[in-house]
């Protein structure tokens, strides 16, 4: 089965095999055809270039895209799209002026989500997932990773991950799950931090990696959550079961754990809404992608991750949503990209680098998505007729996504 796509105003991010990353200077620059085809056969990309040199095929699906702008789907490498219930409760307390930190002291914050998670069925829990996943998707996202986190007891935590495997299963889109039994201290353990972190070591782990549950594990590193020295535990425990670090960093306090984490060979750290120069030298040369996710520092009113100052270093930067039932209610990746712009102050070209093929590295799926490569999968977003790509984050409220294929097919 061929698909061939012809008169394409701007088919982006086209890449040659093998460029897992970007960095630095190279991200101002976003590699387009215009006036562009797009052959598909399969699930997987086949070919492209200029119109002139289009082929003549027999037996092929040919769809016009004259006016329309063609991309990679987005690739969200930081959500933790399965939970029980909301907070929004703990939304309209933060307006009436309760801080994050004052919420999660009174057990709101991620006790809350875990309590209502360990009181919800496994059924019940997958469906309320599964509707995000199918309105992220909707939203030209091709690729999700998801977090456990919500479970902070051994059931909990098998739980969640087995909703993220039968998510996996039911649908088209690449999901990576990451083990986050680090979340938060539950609140029988605030005082015996040592249990809990065997918990996890002993109890939770054991079991996950028997079951084949996750991908990657991750840890909450922050002032008043996990520490350094504990990060490190968890990171050591999880790497004895193939299990590399994705980490919770630097959001509210900076207290060397960026080092720590590079120093484990975490393939990402997430959050940095606090990030010293100590920590950019740290990230230099290293494998460790760094994620922002500006929709956080949007719904909580904290700064945004310095990604000027990190490009000019010549750092790469991944840009996820972070959708979660506290901090950042929304997993829409084109509000992410129109934040980075607006806020955060990145190019178009440098938002749409992060969103696509430094996501799927930092998900470490860089060989099959995040670009338009020959022999990728046929992950597209196709846009309504536009001016060009510098109208997605322009028009941030508005959807300018006609089509999403996945896998070679329109969903
Ligand atoms: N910061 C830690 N974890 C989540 C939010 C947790 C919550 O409030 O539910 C985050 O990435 O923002
Ligand atoms: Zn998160």
């Amino acid at each position: 089965m061929q698909t061939l796509f012809i008169n394409i105003k701007e088919l982006l991010q086209i890449r040659e095999v093998g460029i897992d990353k970007i960095s630095g200077s190279d991200m101002a620059i976003l590699p387009k055809i215009d006036n562009a085809y797009l052959l598909i056969e399969n699930n997987i990309i086949s070919n492209f270039g200029p119109m002139e040199n289009c082929p003549k095929l027999s037996d092929v699906e040919i769809i016009d895209a004259t006016g329309q702008v063609i991309l990679p789907t987005w690739v969200d490498s930081h959500t933790h799209i399965v939970y029980a219930g909301n907070r929004i409760q703990e939304f309209v307390d933060r307006i009436n002026g309760l801080s994050y930190e004052e919420i999660a002291n009174r057990g709101g914050g991620i006790l809350n989500s875990a309590k209502k998670l360990n009181e919800t069925s496994e059924d019940e829990i997958y469906e309320q997932s599964k509707l995000r996943l199918e309105e992220v998707m909707q939203q030209g996202t091709g690729a999700v990773e998801i977090k456990s986190g919500y479970g902070l007891t051994v059931e909990g935590e098998l739980k969640m991950l087995r909703v993220i495997k039968r998510l996996k299963e039911n649908y088209p889109i690449a999901i990576k799950a990451t083990f986050l039994g680090a979340h938060a201290f539950p609140m029988e353990y605030k005082e015996n931090h040592s249990a809990y972190i065997d918990l996890i070591i002993n109890e939770m782990l054991p079991k996950i990696a028997s079951e084949n549950l996750a991908d990657y594990i991750d840890a909450f590193l922050e002032t008043g959550y996990f520490s350094v020295e504990e990060t490190i535990k968890i990171m050591e425990a999880g790497r004895k079961y193939g299990l590399e670090p994705k980490i919770h960093v630097n959001q509210f306090t900076a207290i060397d754990g960026i080092k720590a984490c590079v120093e484990n060979g975490a393939l990402s750290v997430d959050h940095l809404e606090i990030v010293t120069d100590e920590d950019i030298e740290v990230l230099k040369n290293s494998k460790t992608m760094p994620v922002a996710l500006p929709s956080c520092s949007y719904f909580i009113s904290i700064p945004y991750t310095p990604a000027r100052k990190m490009m000019n270093a010549g750092l790469p930067l991944a840009l996820a949503t972070d959708y979660n039932p506290g901090t950042t209610p929304s997993g829409n990746m084109n509000f992410v990209v129109a934040t980075a712009c607006i806020k955060m102050k990145m190019t178009p070209e440098e938002a749409i680098n992060a969103a696509t093929i430094n996501g799927a590295y930092a998900m470490g799926i860089s060989e099959s998505h995040g670009s338009i490569t020959k022999g990728k999968k046929a992950n597209l977003i196709i846009t309504k007729p536009i001016m060009s790509f510098y109208q997605l984050p322009y028009a941030f409220g508005t959807n300018l996504i006609d089509k999403v294929m996945i896998e070679g097919k329109f969903i």
